[in-house]
């Protein structure tokens, strides 16, 4: 495996086999490397909607072209549906329905299926020539990391699968056993606008990057016409030379518990990041108040409290929680594991329904407790912050009539603008990825309506 990489290099790791270290400096919004996938498989829900190898969404100008033998495939072009025949499709076209509508299949949990139908492209990937032999003989040097990737046991015996018999011989189920081990630890999630459509297998990456819940990288898909959909690791804040490169495998915002379970059964680890380090020590929060005053009074500290730090220029991006680390005891029952779900919820609620004023009191708390939970810059502060600017214009649209309490105003052209620099600086950190359009074409666009209403 060639890891002579520009940013990173692979070293030893005691507890982990070994880590990605940054070989240089390396500025905040930098694309540290950018990965071909192995294979992908689009969730169901997107089936027949994008492009089966390249991911483009089809339309009334570009419709998808449907393989006419299995019509279980969908292509935006002769080209990419070539790609894929020569990959895995000469293999699986055949066979794919039977293989999906059997028993076994229709047993597995969604997540299984995935990882069945991942492992059925694989193989014709690994055996071109279906000669089964372990280890392979000359894989490619994907394949080769593929290969080399950590095995585990995926929890799933190998009988509960649907026969893997795509080639003229039926695959060994020795072989089908050691290629599903590297399966579930290694599988990535890609998503456009932070919106999961597909999962894949990135061997490169996944040979290179630990967790962390504080990472300093997040991972981003690029979505190209008739090409593979690349991962791209990005730079969330600058990293200096020799830092352990990490990229986060869980949501770094859900409960210190749910997440150490969720890693322990999924990657057999117990994290011990900066963040679960100090959410250890400081112990299980308090629930909130439910006297709806107390509650109001501590939303207002907290918003006073992280706000502030939101503001991306010129304040250099922490490497520790420095906030959590900061923030005051009284404010941790807003830390409670019912609370951010709760206000989430009731946001998603108030903004759909029109009812601004509630949105955007309650969107600001979220906003605030998002920027102590999250590393700086992570895109889901700088998505949030994009989705309260809208919902602050559209007040001042509708001319929203909300209760004037500290906490639960109207919103402003102001607020619409402070929310949209604190976007802007994120997701233009994060950069372009996923489908056509997406956040940083409506930052220009609210941009230019403030712009223009300033004007007027
Ligand atoms: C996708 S691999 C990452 C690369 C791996 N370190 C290697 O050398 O191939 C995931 C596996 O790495 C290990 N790992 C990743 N992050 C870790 C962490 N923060 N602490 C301990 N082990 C970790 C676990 O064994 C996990 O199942």
């Amino acid at each position: 495996m060639d890891l002579s990489l520009r940013y990173v290099r692979l070293e030893t790791h005691p507890t982990a086999r070994s880590r990605a270290r940054a070989t240089c400096d390396i500025p905040a919004g930098r694309c540290v490397l950018a990965v071909e996938p192995l294979t992908t498989s689009l969730i169901p829900e997107e089936k027949g909607r994008r492009c089966d190898a390249c991911h483009v969404i089809g339309s009334k100008f570009k419709q998808l072209l449907k393989c006419s033998r299995c019509a279980s495939f969908w292509y935006c072009s002769p080209q990419c549906q070539e790609r894929q025949w020569k990959e895995h499709h000469r293999k699986l076209c055949r066979s794919y329905n039977r293989f999906i509508s059997h028993s076994n299949f229709q047993a597995l949990a969604a997540a299984q299926r995935v990882d069945a139908i991942l492992l059925a492209q694989v193989i014709p990937l690994v055996f071109p020539d279906d000669n089964f032999t372990w280890p392979p003989a000359d894989p490619s040097p994907s394949v080769g990391t593929f290969i080399d990737l950590i095995a585990k046991d995926t929890g799933l015996p190998i009988d509960m699968l649907p026969p893997l018999n795509f080639g003229k011989k039926n695959v060994p189920r020795d072989i089908v056993s050691s290629l599903f081990s590297r399966f579930g630890n290694n599988n990535f999630l890609l998503h456009s606008h932070l919106t999961s459509y597909a999962h894949g297998v990135y061997p490169l990456s996944s040979r290179l990057f630990n967790h962390s819940c504080w990472p300093n990288c997040a991972t981003r898909y690029i979505i190209k016409s008739g090409a593979p959909v690349m991962m791209e690791i990005v730079a969330l804040r600058d990293i200096t030379e020799g830092e352990e490169i990490t990229i986060p495998y869980a949501d770094p915002a859900l409960p210190y518990d749910i997440r150490q379970t969720a890693l322990q059964m999924n990657y057999g680890f117990t994290c011990t990041c900066a963040l679960c380090t100090l959410q250890r020590d400081i112990g299980q929060f308090p629930p909130p108040p439910v006297n709806q005053e107390e509650r109001s009074r501590l939303e207002y500290e907290i918003c006073t409290f992280a706000l502030p730090s939101t503001r991306p220029a010129g304040v250099p991006a922490a490497s520790t929680p420095e906030l959590l680390t900061k923030l005051p005891r009284t404010l941790y029952p807003l830390l409670n594991s019912t609370y951010l779900p709760d206000i989430s919820e009731q946001f998603s609620k108030a903004s759909h329904e029109g009812q601004y004023s509630t949105a955007l009191s309650v969107g600001r708390t979220l906003l605030a407790l998002y920027t102590v939970l999250y590393p700086p810059n992570f895109p889901q502060i700088g998505m949030h912050a994009l989705e309260l600017a809208k919902t602050a214009w559209n007040s001042v649209v509708t001319q929203d009539e909300g209760s004037s309490s500290p906490v639960d105003q109207p919103g402003t052209k102001k607020d619409a603008r402070l929310y949209l620099i604190i976007a802007r600086g994120i997701l233009e950190n994060f950069g372009p990825e996923g489908d056509e359009g997406g956040p940083l074409e409506e930052i220009r666009v609210l941009q230019e309506l403030l712009d223009e209403a300033e004007r007027t």
